[in-house]
């Protein structure tokens, strides 16, 4: 999908996580990754991955964004968009990431974005089935 052919706000949500990925700091893998999360309220709050010297420590651009907008108030999150620096295919979410999406909504939208801004759109509960979510914490045990 082109973005010029999108409707607001999911245009402006595809062109903040292309835009926001300049700002990866990635010094070891040089693996540029920009999130943008739509609110339930349509603000948009963007992520980048963040890098440490000590590996393990990285963490994904998704995750920054979920975490910016819910340390912002808010929790409804309605659409994601990503992107990478990947050119020429569009690429899903780690499986983390895929797990701190379901905590705030399964069925969210979620927009792959391309450096050239094409996006594809896919329902976010297909990259995540079975998902063990809070609904599964209220359920009957033993
Ligand atoms: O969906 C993904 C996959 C990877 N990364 C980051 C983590 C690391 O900084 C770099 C290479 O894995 O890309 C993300 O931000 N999101
Ligand atoms: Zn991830």
């Amino acid at each position: 999908m082109n973005v010029e052919s999108l409707e607001s706000p999911y245009k402006e949500l595809v062109k903040a996580a292309v835009e926001v990925k300049d700002k990866a700091y990635c010094p070891y893998s040089n693996f540029h990754v920009g999130a943008a999360v739509l609110t339930s309220s349509n603000q948009i709050f963007t992520g980048v991955n963040v890098e440490n010297a000590s590996y393990g420590l990285c963490v994904c651009a998704e995750r920054v964004a979920i975490t910016n907008a819910v340390s912002q108030g808010h929790r409804e999150l309605k659409a994601m968009a990503v992107c990478c620096d990947i050119k020429d295919s569009f690429k899903a979410p780690c499986g983390a990431c895929r797990q701190v999406v379901a905590e705030f909504n399964l069925d969210m939208d979620y927009y792959m974005v391309k450096p050239d801004y094409t996006s594809k759109k896919i329902k976010f509960a297909e990259l995540l089935p079975m998902a063990f979510t809070p609904a599964s914490l209220k359920e009957e045990r033993v």
